[in-house]
């Protein structure tokens, strides 16, 4: 690659287009009025962002996802936690996790057979494990797709008697199955496990995941990149922030500056700067403390007390820009 193309090569921004993170978040890119344009029609796996130059979208399954964030192929993905862990090897180099997203929400955990009433900590099953490997001479089968961070998480709790059966769905059936003594898989409700009758271990949850916002850190961060990042992240960033702020507009006989330390009080700040005696006070501040400010004002002689609720808050910068900058 030349020099000019490196510098050209546009943002790759990869969105589930199937599974259980579709719905939510094209939601999400929605709200931050991030519209995707399939110029090929509903089938079309490319697509682009509606008024975001140098910016291809790429239409895939969360664990592809996963894969090209981790090869570069993606710069900006959204995708469930539990797969980086799982896909990839050294996933604090290769990526950064911008920021949780506040759906996909699921536990990835170790589940023994109901029937096993003694069994109740992963310690308990090392005994399982290790009685099983002395007296009959095999090891516990653990069914999983989860096989890296099922690893990882034995390991840390001293198991070692086991041995992974790699399973593709349906994990939950292996024990019932006799493919599997016990399993690691996903869970959001337990009813899966339930039907199942299998239980969790009290101390058998290796991760609690969501669905992340992931930059790639290997992806090549063309100018022209960073710039549609620069777009998209502002957006995101500006609707976050507009969600937890209210804006309160107040005509108010006294200057702000009379009215004590706002950020100190209530959280609040003064985006467009100090008003004024008899001038408009707008003051931007988190939902939890509107009304201790709204009375806060009223003492101090505000009318047409005006609380809303902004679509978005741009700012010159934000967490999401100022993270994917640190890392490269
Ligand atoms: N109850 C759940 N079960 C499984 N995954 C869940 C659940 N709730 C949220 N998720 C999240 O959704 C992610 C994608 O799961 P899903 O089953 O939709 O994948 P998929 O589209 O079938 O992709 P693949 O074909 O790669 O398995 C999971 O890795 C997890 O992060
Ligand atoms: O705790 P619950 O709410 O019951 O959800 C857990 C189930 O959902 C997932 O399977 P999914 O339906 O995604 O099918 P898959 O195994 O084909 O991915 C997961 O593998 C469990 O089987
Ligand atoms: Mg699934």
């Amino acid at each position: 690659m030349t020099d000019t193309s490196v510098n050209d090569a546009p943002l790759v921004l990869a969105v589930p287009s199937k599974g259980r993170l579709q719905e939510n978040a094209t939601a999400f890119f929605g709200r931050a009025g991030l519209k995707f344009v399939k110029s090929r029609g509903e089938r079309d796996y490319r697509g682009t962002i509606a008024g975001v130059e140098g910016a291809e979208v790429a239409f895939l399954s969360a664990s592809e996802i996963v894969a090209q964030l981790a090869s570069g192929a993606a710069h900006l993905g959204i995708t469930g936690e539990d797969l980086v862990r799982e896909q990839v090897a050294d996933a604090d180099a290769a990526v950064e996790m911008l920021t949780p997203l506040g759906f996909g929400h699921a536990n990835v955990v170790v589940a023994v057979p109901q029937a096993w009433i003694d069994v109740r900590t992963m310690a308990d099953l090392d005994d399982v494990a290790s009685a099983m490997r002395s007296r009959q001479g095999r090891k516990l089968r653990v069914a999983t797709k989860y096989v890296n961070l099922t690893r990882r998480f034995f390991a840390r709790h001293g198991l070692a008697d086991y041995r992974i059966v790699e399973s593709l769905g349906a994990t939950e059936g292996a024990p019932a199955a006799g493919t599997a003594e016990i399993v690691v898989d996903i869970t959001t409700t337990g009813a899966t496990l339930a039907a199942n009758a299998l239980k969790i271990l009290d101390d058998g949850v290796m991760l609690a995941s969501e669905a992340n916002l992931v930059a790639s850190v290997r992806a090549p961060w063309s100018e022209r990149a960073l710039a549609a990042a620069n777009a998209i992240l502002s957006r995101i960033a500006a609707e976050e922030e507009a969600r937890s702020v209210r804006e309160i507009r107040a005509r108010i006989d006294a200057a702000s500056e009379t009215l004590g330390d706002l950020g100190a009080l209530f959280g609040a700040r003064l985006p467009f700067g100090a008003s004024p005696a008899g001038g408009v006070l707008t003051v931007h501040c988190p939902e939890k403390a509107v009304f201790a400010l709204v009375e806060h004002l009223a003492t101090a002689g505000a009318d047409d007390v005006t609380v809303s609720a902004p679509a978005y808050v741009f700012r010159k910068t934000n967490p999401l820009i100022e993270r994917l900058q640190s890392r490269l």
